[in-house]
């Protein structure tokens, strides 16, 4: 298993990942012209093509047994740039009458383009096939998740200073989203999937002409939609988790639609980035020892040919590391060319 960039010829690959995705995952709807034009986007944004603040990083984690896609995930390098980019931010407002001696602090939503030009990790997809399971599918989660922090530590100059990452908020049994059906639907005369399908096409001016723009009083709301505020889909439960590891913590802002928390950190706190570090490769014939699970983490320093995969042991006292051929293969590396390694076990 390897993450690489995405390329030309993996359409079709990314179309069955977009159709496994389901409801609320925005940023990949089953619509081939738009999924071929992500793929050229992020072809030129690892050619270094376009400006640094405007380039969206797609990678996938490949199954070279099979030759097939495994899973994908994404790093924006700005959001907000072009189109205006929302949340609502859960704020507290006090109202007291000092003649009453009453206090109440009430939970308000506003609206907020606060994020603006913030990275954005994001796009993070998994098949069923590829969770938990043996050891070539062992782990792949977070080889999705934490070669983000290898690629934005290697090349941290074009990332600005923090990181955000929305997460998919709660629907009921039946798909709906009881957050979107008390609010959204109010305004925008669409149904959820329908309005989600939209935005993630990059077609969102409609939420700046349409989202109501005073800030609303939570305790307006009906009661299943209040607790949505803040809660995520039970799909991305890991995916926060592993972001929680890392040290993105949710400071109170949410998707307007589904009322998801998004999680957010500086990317110099970012545990994988801080203690991610270069290493010297060598290279041996042979079968290697290896840690009994995935544990250390590495990538090359190449952007346009740039690949992530475990690898079976650390380096030594001395920062070399000695990898199999097949690894070497895997990484795309040398004798003497250097690797970003990531020990993901070591407590920050
Ligand atoms: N689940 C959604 N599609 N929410 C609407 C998009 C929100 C996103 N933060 C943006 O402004 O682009």
């Amino acid at each position: 298993m390897r993450i690489r960039p995405i390329a030309e010829s993996d359409l079709e690959g990314l179309r069955v990942l977009a159709r496994e995705t389901g409801v609320g995952f925005t940023s990949l709807p089953d619509n081939t012209e738009f999924l071929a034009a992500k793929i050229a986007t992020a072809v030129s944004a690892f050619n270094g093509e376009t400006p640094e603040e405007s380039r969206l990083y797609f990678f996938v984690l490949e199954d070279e047994v099979e030759g097939k896609l495994a899973g994908c995930c994404a790093i924006e390098s700005q959001v907000g740039r072009e189109i205006p980019f929302y949340h609502y931010r859960v704020g507290t407002l006090a109202h007291s009458s000092v003649q009453l001696d009453l206090h109440r602090t009430i939970d308000t939503l506003f609206l907020s383009s606060d994020h603006t030009g913030d990275a954005e990790v994001a796009s993070l997809f998994l098949r069923a096939e590829y969770r938990g399971g043996d050891r070539r599918h062992e782990r792949n989660g977070a080889l999705l998740s934490m070669m983000r922090w290898l690629f934005m530590a290697e090349f941290r100059q074009t990332f600005p200073d923090k990181v955000l990452a929305e997460m998919r908020g709660l629907f009921d049994a039946d798909g709906r989203s009881p957050f979107w059906e008390c609010l959204g639907s109010h305004f925008f005369p669409l149904d959820f999937s329908e309005a989600d399908r939209l935005t993630g096409l990059g077609q969102k001016s409609f939420i700046g002409e349409l989202m109501p723009k005073f800030p609303i009083y939570t305790p307006f709301l009906s009661e299943e939609a209040r607790a949505c505020i803040g809660q995520v889909h039970d799909d991305t439960r890991p995916a926060l988790a592993m972001l929680k590891k890392e040290g993105l913590r949710w400071e109170g802002f949410i998707d307007i639609f589904d009322g998801g928390p998004t999680v957010e950190a500086y990317i110099d706190d970012v545990r994988g980035v801080r203690l991610s570090r270069p290493c010297r490769v060598e290279i041996k014939a042979g079968e290697l020892e290896q840690t009994p699970r995935p544990r250390w983490l590495a990538a090359n320093t190449t952007m346009a040919d740039f690949r992530a995969a475990w690898v079976g042991r650390g380096p030594d006292a001395e920062g070399v590391l000695t990898l199999s051929e097949a690894e070497a293969e895997r990484l795309e590396v040398s004798a003497g060319d250097t690797l970003r390694i990531l020990d993901t076990d070591e407590e920050a």
